[in-house]
């Protein structure tokens, strides 16, 4: 496994600070490429659409809000279909891999690119790559037509069959090559968009015209420039349900206590964005957002205070959160096949720890329900926001790639669509920034601790803004933050040396 590729970053200036983060193209290595009228001018539905084919010079600017003597700052290339394609149509041998962990919607993309290919660019030749990157060379293909995938966006998790490891990228490009596949679609996190870019490097290399192109997904909200994931909403609203149950559970009992451990990894955005929502939670627990279980504003301490206040109480929290603290008590640690690490249940760690603390407390004894619905929220179908968020998502991939566009995810931006290159998205994990408006959102909806003290507040400030500064520097950084016992502890491990490491 490879873990960053050198692939070329193409960017054109303009006037007044104007940066376009462009994306590769096929004629950048195949010489004499022929191109051919979009075949949607002839479709009766789209040739009515004034203006349906999108500028070749429109493009969506990372950041909308700006200043008046601010440069134009980072632009992404406009998605949407162009005058002229790259491949007939009866050229296109296409398929689809999808990798990874599950996440609603994940059919629903697949079935929107068959359609897509079918019924805007006559396409019939569409593969699926059964159980992700590995079933490139391991196993047999699946034959996906419209009336293979017609009703499989009501079914949770992926027709195709996912995995983590197995990417092998001889092996891959390969199979890509002996089957003659001239376009590429792979769905995927952070992980799968990184094998994405290793095998669209190698597919340059050997000169080969075909196309890569990623749909980023996941679960946890991680993936950075994007407005969201697809199936994110989908999980929030899923989570809903596990926080009114905790909710019922906890009210219904002298001193209720409900737990509920909700996914994200290294980011809490579903943990914060199910709290938010929901109102009756009193603890948020992130990756992003130290705490401490003992002692003076502890967190045992504020429980003791909230079930004082109200009788009950509901806990939230990420499944990356405090894993520094959990592993002091449990210090195995075990990597997945694609070389992430494998988690404690901190809702479990967290759990025992609450009923520890009570129980040496004979005058308040407590009734605790632990509830994990992590891989609930992601195995359901998407619903209907997410649905039609995963059609216009597959179409603008499609679009790229019969463009002949490569090497690029399509993702929203500020509410457009847009193609953005690998290297924008594999280096970097969105994080909550608990110094944002968002995070004191949720402190105000919870009234909870924010267990920092006035110089970690500070600390934190100052490790986002110059993460902030080396990111719009376009340089790659990697920033973990990590709590422990005795406060905050902050890492960098990119390849710029960051202020507060320093
Ligand atoms: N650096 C890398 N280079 C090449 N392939 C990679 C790399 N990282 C991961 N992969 C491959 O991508 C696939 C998916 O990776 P992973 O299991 O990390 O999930 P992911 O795409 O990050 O999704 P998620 O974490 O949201 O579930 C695996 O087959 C893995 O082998
Ligand atoms: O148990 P699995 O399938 O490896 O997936 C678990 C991981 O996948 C994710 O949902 C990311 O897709 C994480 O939140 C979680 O840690
Ligand atoms: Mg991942």
């Amino acid at each position: 496994m490879e873990d960053r590729c050198n692939f070329p970053v193409k960017i054109e200036t303009g006037d007044f600070g104007y940066v376009l983060e462009d994306i590769p193209h096929l004629s950048d290595y195949v010489p004499n490429l022929k191109t051919y009228p979009n075949p949607m001018r002839f479709n009766p539905a789209y040739s009515v659409v004034k203006q349906y084919f999108i500028d070749f010079d429109d493009t969506v600017p990372e950041k909308v809000v700006v200043q008046k003597t601010g440069p134009r700052g980072v632009h992404f290339r406009r998605a949407g279909p162009r005058q002229d394609v790259y491949f007939r149509s009866d050229e296109v041998r296409a398929c689809i891999v999808t990798c990874g962990g599950l996440c609603p919607g994940l059919n629903t993309v697949i079935r929107e690119i068959v359609c897509a290919l079918h019924h805007m660019y006559g396409v019939t030749r569409i593969l699926g790559i059964d159980g992700g990157y590995r079933g490139f060379y391991s196993k047999n293909t699946i034959t996906l037509t419209p009336k293979f995938v017609n009703d499989i966006h009501k079914r949770g998790g992926t027709v195709l069959g996912s995995s983590r490891g197995g990417h092998d990228k001889g092996k891959i490009v390969d199979s890509i090559q002996d089957r003659g596949i001239n376009q590429v679609y792979i769905i995927g996190g952070d992980g799968t968009q990184k094998g994405a870019a290793v095998i669209y490097e190698e597919i340059r290399r050997r000169g080969i015209k075909a196309v890569v192109a990623g749909i980023p997904k996941t679960i946890d909200n991680d993936i950075s420039v994007i407005d969201r994931s697809f199936g994110f909403d989908t999980a929030v609203e899923e989570a809903q349900r596990a926080i009114n149950a905790a909710h019922v559970e906890a009210e219904s009992a002298e001193n209720g206590i409900g737990v509920v451990k909700l996914m994200g990894r290294y980011s809490g955005f579903i943990a914060m964005y199910a709290t938010l929502a929901s109102r009756d939670v009193d603890l948020c627990l992130i990756p992003e957002s130290p705490f401490y279980l003992e002692g003076d504003g502890g967190l045992l301490q504020f429980v003791e205070k909230r079930l004082k206040e109200n009788g009950h109480m509901v806990i939230v929290v990420a499944e990356g959160a405090g894993q520094e603290l959990v592993a002091q008590s449990n210090s195995a640690t075990a990597k997945d096949a694609s070389g992430n690490q494998l988690l404690k249940d901190v809702g479990l760690w967290l759990s025992d720890s609450i009923k520890a603390h009570f129980a040496k407390r004979k005058h308040m004894p407590i009734t605790l329900k632990y509830i994990d619905p992590t891989y609930m929220i992601r195995a359901v179908p998407s619903n209907a926001s997410d649905n039609i968020y995963c059609t216009l998502l597959a179409q603008s991939c499609v679009h790229g790639a019969m463009a002949g566009f490569t090497g690029f995810i399509s993702g929203l931006v500020h509410g457009r669509h847009t193609y953005i290159p690998f290297s924008r998205i594999v280096d970097h994990h969105n994080k909550v920034v608990i110094t944002d408006r968002m995070w004191a959102r949720v402190l105000s909806s919870t009234n909870q601790p924010s267990f920092l003290g006035p110089k970690e507040v500070m600390e934190f400030q100052k490790v986002e803004q110059r993460a902030k500064e080396l990111l719009e520097g376009e340089k790659n950084i990697d920033m973990n933050i990590s709590s422990s016992s005795s406060g905050a502890r902050f890492e960098c491990t990119g390849l710029l040396s960051c202020l507060s490491c320093d």
